[in-house]
């Protein structure tokens, strides 16, 4: 019943209209479709998207190669994952492209799912998968996710009660807050927004962060919950000739640092992501050290979802909290393992959504299944509410309403 009978890839749109892959895979009684995420401020220690030739050239690759597949049982995700590195044979994805494998991995887990009749969250985490993830969304931003935005690259809402649809709407509404705040600033600028729809002004990081504190406390106070501001700064996108690069100043690493602690400390900002460089762990350790009792210090471009990588932070003491983005490593496998590697050796996990996204809500499943702490998805635009409103299904569902 659960035995992979036909696997189907495709070329689909992407949220900035860029081509993507989605795969379906059919089982006698069971069918699975999963899409690709596309980022743009990719760590250099991703696996590769696409093979050189590109998305035709991956899928062509693929297809050659599906035979290995037919037959396999789609429950076995182990022998899937491992199969995928085997067609691939490089240890970064480069022949088949990491896109297009998870793109496999995950459809052939959601056809798993759909065979036995159960949802994917708890196909994949059981009966103890209970609990939803804490939405933290994007409200305003810039680095390369938009043109004449802030250098720092997201400046994000933290909802955290207990009640995901709750946390899910502050979250808008704290974005609808920093909208209304900039059109009062700027009444004769049209202001747009990024990537993530978060909004792009013209100001500096500090003015910004400020606008986006002044956002979440208001909202907070109205709507009687707990917001907290977070930071993505990816830090590699603006770090050149050992210098950290902002619109109006240029900071040495130990600046940086310092500056970092200065932000966290004086507007009570509970998470950063990315505040250093992909390379620098011993500075990521440092950081951590000054400032990781009150606040998660998150490890994206340098962990890259790699269980090898996550080691050497866990070894140094760098960040406390590790990014979750299943194409970085390109198997549904290796990012479950990643999950629970950060989660054994006492980190927390965010899962994350990229930058370029599909409607597709893989993430969220896999957030639930394996007790994931937070999910950074955005805080509304289609590509990004497919997966805030699955959040809201999904606690309905297991509440039983
Ligand atoms: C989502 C992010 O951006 P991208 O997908 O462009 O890497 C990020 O840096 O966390
Ligand atoms: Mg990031």
């Amino acid at each position: 019943m659960t035995l992979i009978e036909d696997i189907v890839l495709r070329k689909i749109l992407d949220s900035r209209g860029n081509p993507t892959v989605e795969v379906e895979v059919y089982t006698l009684n069971g069918y699975g479709r999963a899409a690709a995420p596309a980022g743009k401020s990719t760590g250099k220690h991703e696996v590769k998207a696409y093979p050189v030739g590109g998305i035709d050239k991956g899928i062509e690759y693929f297809k050659e190669r599906m035979d290995n597949f037919i037959g396999m049982d789609s429950t076995q995700q182990e022998d899937i994952d491992a199969m995928l590195h085997e067609i691939d044979g490089t240890d970064d994805f480069s022949m088949l492209g990491g896109n297009i494998a998870i793109a496999i991995s995950l459809a052939v887990a959601k056809a798993a799912a759909n065979s036995m009749g159960l949802p994917f969250y708890q196909y994949l985490g059981g009966a103890f998968a209970n609990r939803i993830p804490k939405p933290v969304g994007n409200v305003l931003g810039g680095g390369k996710h938009a043109v004449g935005g802030t250098t720092i690259q997201e400046m994000l809402s933290m909802a955290l009660s207990d009640s995901a649809k709750d946390n899910v709407f502050a979250n808008a509404l704290v974005h609808k807050k920093v909208g209304e705040k900039l059109r009062e600033r700027f009444p004769n600028i049209s202001i747009g927004l990024g990537d993530e729809k978060a909004w792009i002004a013209p100001m500096d990081d500090i003015e910004a962060i400020e606008v986006v504190v002044d956002a979440v406390r208001e909202v907070g106070e109205e709507y009687g919950i707990e917001i907290k501001p977070a930071l993505d700064f990816a830090a590699s996108s603006f770090y050149k000739d050992g210098k950290y690069h902002y619109k109006n100043k240029i900071l040495t690493p130990e600046e940086q640092i310092d500056f970092v602690e200065d932000i966290v400390k004086n507007y009570g900002i509970y998470l950063v992501e990315d505040p250093l460089d992909e390379e620098d762990f011993d500075g990521f350790a440092e950081l951590t050290r000054r400032i990781g009792h009150i606040a998660y210090v998150v490890g994206d471009d340098i962990f890259v979802t790699n269980v090898e990588r996550i080691k050497i932070g866990v070894d140094k003491g760098a960040a406390n909290t590790v990014l979750i983005k299943p194409n970085q490593i390109g198997t549904l496998t290796d990012t479950i393992r990643a999950i629970r590697f950060s989660k054994d050796n006492g980190y927390a996990t965010m899962i994350s959504h990229r930058s370029g996204e599909t409607c597709d809500t893989s993430i969220v499943h896999i957030g639930v299944a394996f007790g994931v702490e937070f999910i950074k998805t955005g805080a509304i635009g289609g590509e990004r509410i497919a997966k805030l409103n699955e959040m809201i299904r999904i606690e309905e569902e297991l509440k039983g309403e």
